[in-house]
């Protein structure tokens, strides 16, 4: 297999489906979080959504009706029960996948070869074969980015992620938190204008999970790259995101739409919690209907 069909965090997506289209931000003069008139500008709007797979038992209906946009920097954050189709919406933003109807348009930005998007995964998203080091610096050898270049881009990233002591050590000889680092590393070496993220933390301890949501924060904060990261986990969510997208049951679309109207950093002492609990409230009365559904489904 090739790296580039193994695939994993930080990938490159160079596919263009006919579903899916980039709008180039030089043709589009705004180039910030906001527009002359003072909108957010979207990064990412997905219309009219329809997927199905094909399974040994017919036709499963993933996605239908799906509508969204996500704005420029935000960190957007997708919530829904099992199955309604999160990951599948990540895999065509990416280009993985084609939708059978709709359109994904990205707007993307027209300086350099960036990739649009760079994907991280929740497991097996590293090379076992290759060291640390070669692991972050895989996206940019791809963009064709010289050794010298990439090594150094590479080292800037596995120090803020901590692993400078473990630049030439090899996956299997990494804790699972770690093995992430190594791919949220990669991911943001690798400098796409849209990161997406599937459930990254979602195998890890408690409180390896906080402290890399910690480490993704300060990097976000520092990139204000455009996030879409899908969680099964309310209190996660509202942790980490600006908005929240709360899917449907099967087919899935979007509910609900919550502003998470907290300040930043969200630390213990900063935190509003009577506010952190009306969110989360919120979200479970939206989120519990969907789940009952989906259970009794099953
Ligand atoms: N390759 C496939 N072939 C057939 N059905 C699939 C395929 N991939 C996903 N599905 C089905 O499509 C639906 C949506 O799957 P998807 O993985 O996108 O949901 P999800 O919300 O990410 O699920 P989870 O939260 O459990 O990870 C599910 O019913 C799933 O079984």
């Amino acid at each position: 297999m090739s790296d580039q069909a193994a695939g994993g965090p930080g990938q490159d997506i160079r596919m263009e489906s006919p579903q899916r289209s980039t709008a180039d931000e030089t043709a589009d003069s705004r180039s910030g979080p906001t527009t002359g008139t003072g909108e957010r500008s979207v990064r990412i709007r997905a219309s009219g959504i329809e997927k199905a797979y094909t399974g040994r038992d017919g036709d499963v209906q993933a996605l239908s009706g799906l509508d969204l946009e996500v704005y420029d920097s935000e960190f957007f954050c997708l919530l829904g029960p099992s199955g309604c189709g999160k990951s599948t919406f990540l895999r065509l933003v990416s280009g993985l996948l084609d939708a059978d109807a709709g359109e994904i348009d990205i707007r993307t930005e027209s300086n350099g070869d960036r990739p649009s998007t760079s994907m991280v995964f929740q497991e097996k998203g590293i090379f076992p074969w290759k060291s640390v080091l070669d692991n972050v610096a895989f996206g940019l050898k791809m963009r064709g980015v010289g050794k010298q270049r990439r090594y150094e881009i590479a080292r800037e990233y596995i120090e803020k992620v901590n692993l400078s002591e473990f630049e030439n050590a090899y996956p299997h000889q990494l804790s699972g938190g770690m093995a992430q680092r190594v791919g949220i590393a990669r991911a943001f070496a690798n400098d796409p204008q849209v990161l997406l993220m599937d459930e990254p933390f979602g195998d890890l301890d408690a409180q390896t999970k906080r402290y890399l949501q910690e480490e993704l924060l300060s990097l976000w904060s520092e990139s204000k790259k455009t996030v879409v990261y899908v969680t099964h986990d309310i209190e996660e969510a509202i942790q980490l995101g600006d908005r929240l997208g709360v899917m449907g049951a099967r087919p899935g679309h979007i509910k609900e739409i919550v502003d998470v109207d907290l300040e930043r950093p969200r630390t213990r002492e900063n935190l509003d919690i009577a506010r952190l609990e009306e969110l989360q409230t919120r979200v479970w009365d939206v989120l519990s209907d969907e789940v009952q559904r989906t259970v009794e489904r099953q």
